[in-house]
């Protein structure tokens, strides 16, 4: 099972729920803005606690609140790549990918350069970069830490077509050399088609 989740969470008076056991190792999150998709990934990364529920990831369980585990959110392994990229403002694009490295990776730092197309952004900062070369960024930090799956929210919002594209092929390359499960957030179904992802729907 990739993704064995079901969980609910109530924020802001509003209730958040998922129930999906799926053996997909790609699964598109898709549902109305404000229904709980980054919540989802929250719970999922170990940085927001269900009410109650379970999740297991590839076979792992994270958390359980009828068996009391809840695996904090750093053992976890998750390569999360934000809605808002989140990279280091202080830090030039070399050690923004440095950061969180694990050596034993399925990536190393020259893959991920070549196939994210990121090598000439090294020494560039990062109030410099499109928003096309910061998401590849903060998805090639993602991949170097060595991470158990990745946890992508809507990673193309903000881009013009051109670098959609190049997003999309990245995540597909991703796919053909790592094995990893991987929980994609999206409001655009042409996204999840393109990925062949298999589609969730988040309802109010
Ligand atoms: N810290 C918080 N305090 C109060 N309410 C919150 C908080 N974080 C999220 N919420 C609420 O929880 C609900 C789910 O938010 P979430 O960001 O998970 O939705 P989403 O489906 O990812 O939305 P979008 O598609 O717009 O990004 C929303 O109603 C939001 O206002």
């Amino acid at each position: 099972m990739s993704f064995d989740i079901d969980v609910k969470r109530t924020v802001g008076g509003r209730s958040i729920a998922l129930s999906c056991s799926t053996e997909s190792p790609l699964v598109a999150l898709v549902g109305p803005s404000g229904v709980g998709k980054t919540s989802v990934l929250d719970m999922v990364a170990g940085i927001a606690s269900p009410d109650r529920g379970r999740i297991a990831v590839a076979g792992q369980t994270l958390f359980d609140s009828d068996a009391g585990i809840d695996i904090p959110a750093a053992q976890r392994q998750a390569g999360y790549v934000f809605q808002d990229r989140r990279l280091f403002p202080h830090m030039r694009v070399r050690a923004n990918l440095a950061y969180g490295r694990r050596a034993a990776t399925t990536m190393n730092m020259d893959d991920v350069l070549a196939f994210l197309g990121i090598g000439h952004l090294l020494d560039r900062w990062p109030h410099s970069l499109s928003g096309g070369e910061a998401q590849r960024v903060a998805i090639g930090r993602a991949l170097l830490s060595g991470p158990r799956f990745l946890l992508l929210d809507e990673p193309l919002s903000s881009l013009d077509r051109d670098r959609k594209a190049d997003i999309l092929d990245a995540i597909d390359q991703i796919r053909g050399r790592s094995p990893i499960p991987i929980l994609y957030v999206t409001h655009d179904i042409g996204e999840a088609e393109r990925l062949s992802a298999l589609v969730v729907t988040m309802r109010e």
